[in-house]
């Protein structure tokens, strides 16, 4: 993972004669043992930095905002269940408060969910109708606790083995884990890692539950104040830009909402440019209801751009939309089958 380089010194001590460097402090979606601890440890490894966990992903942006982490890594979409709104609403910022948040690096983590919690007795139910099938019974289990995206990435094996048992959303997976750790009842389960099992010291009731096989989320790594440069710093000196594929970026922008054809023109300044694009979401502006703001995902880099191509389209987004943001431009870390 190439990231812009920080060293922190501020806290050396003076009696010293060289400067003691303090870890960076990098802020992710805890409890320790989430996804988001794992995809932060994959991207910061080694000694230097100071990985924090926050209870929400506000917390994460809200932390980088205010400076009190120098990254943030936040889940941003999965191949199975879609994409995170929690991070959407982070990146929209229609209350105005992380405004120089920009994204600075991408990371994939595969992700395999367990079925968390404790045996007693009685067999598994047979017959198997799912891709993973129960390894103990599951009668006692009254309650499945987990973040809504690993129950919507588990929805198959909790509608065919789990039908009726109350799903209650929590913040993380860990979080979810940490919950049925302290139901002292048995009767609660959770939808998290198998790490998350060893460190809340709960027995695997079932693995790899989630729906598909190839089930991969896609995670941000966020800083503040470094978007001129940012993809820069990231991609300097390394492999080249591969005319543009090398990175991609992310603008976020409203349109007039009765102009006809208005959303098309903006699409059109990429194509015009000839940049592809790799992701369109959008959300509720709050301005007025059922008014949009989108978010155009496309390869290229604001920073390494020797044709221009990325310039000429954000220019003419500025022109055609309402307001516009740019949101990063980082390194494509896809490395999918086929490159696809
Ligand atoms: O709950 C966690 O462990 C997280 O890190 C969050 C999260 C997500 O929001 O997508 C991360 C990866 C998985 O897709 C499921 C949950």
């Amino acid at each position: 993972m190439e990231l812009p380089a920080v060293t922190n010194r501020d806290g050396a001590r003076e009696a010293s004669a060289a400067p003691v460097p303090v870890p960076v402090p990098v802020a992710f979606l805890g409890p320790l043992s989430s996804y988001s601890h794992q995809a932060t440890k994959s991207a910061f490894s080694g000694p230097g930095w100071d990985l924090t966990p926050t209870e929400t992903i506000k917390e994460v942006f809200e932390a980088v905002q205010a400076g009190a982490a120098v990254y943030g890594v936040v889940p941003f979409e999965n191949s199975t269940h879609g994409t995170v709104t929690f991070t959407l609403d982070g990146l929209a910022d229609r209350a105005g408060r992380c405004a120089d948040i920009a994204v600075c690096a991408e990371v994939y983590l595969d992700v395999h969910h367990c079925l968390l919690g404790h045996r007693r007795g009685g067999p598994p139910l047979s017959p198997a109708v799912t891709r993973a099938t129960p390894l103990a019974g599951l009668a006692h289990i009254r309650r499945v606790y987990s973040h809504p995206q690993a129950l919507g990435q588990s929805a198959a094996f909790l509608a065919t083995y789990l039908r009726g048992v109350e799903l209650v959303d929590v913040s993380s997976t860990s979080r979810a884990a940490e919950l049925t750790a302290a139901d002292e009842s048995g009767t609660s389960a959770a939808v998290a890692s198998e790490l998350a099992a060893e460190a809340m010291g709960l027995e695997v009731l079932a693995r790899s539950i989630e729906d598909r096989e190839d089930n991969t989320t896609r995670f941000f790594v966020l800083c503040k104040g470094v978007r001129e440069g940012s993809g820069k710093a990231v991609g300097e000196g390394k492999e080249g830009n591969e005319g543009g594929n090398g990175y991609k970026s992310l603008v976020s922008f409203t349109v007039p909402h009765r102009t006809p054809g208005a959303l098309a023109d903006v699409l059109h300044c990429f194509k015009e440019a000839g940049l592809n694009l790799t992701s369109i979401n959008s959300l509720p502006s709050l301005v007025q209801p059922f008014h949009y703001l989108f978010f155009v995902e496309f390869e290229g880099c604001r920073f390494d751009d020797p044709q221009g191509r990325v310039q000429r389209a954000v220019e003419d987004v500025g022109r055609i939309a309402q307001r516009w943001r740019w949101l990063g431009s980082w390194r494509n870390q896809w490395r999918g089958k086929g490159g696809e």
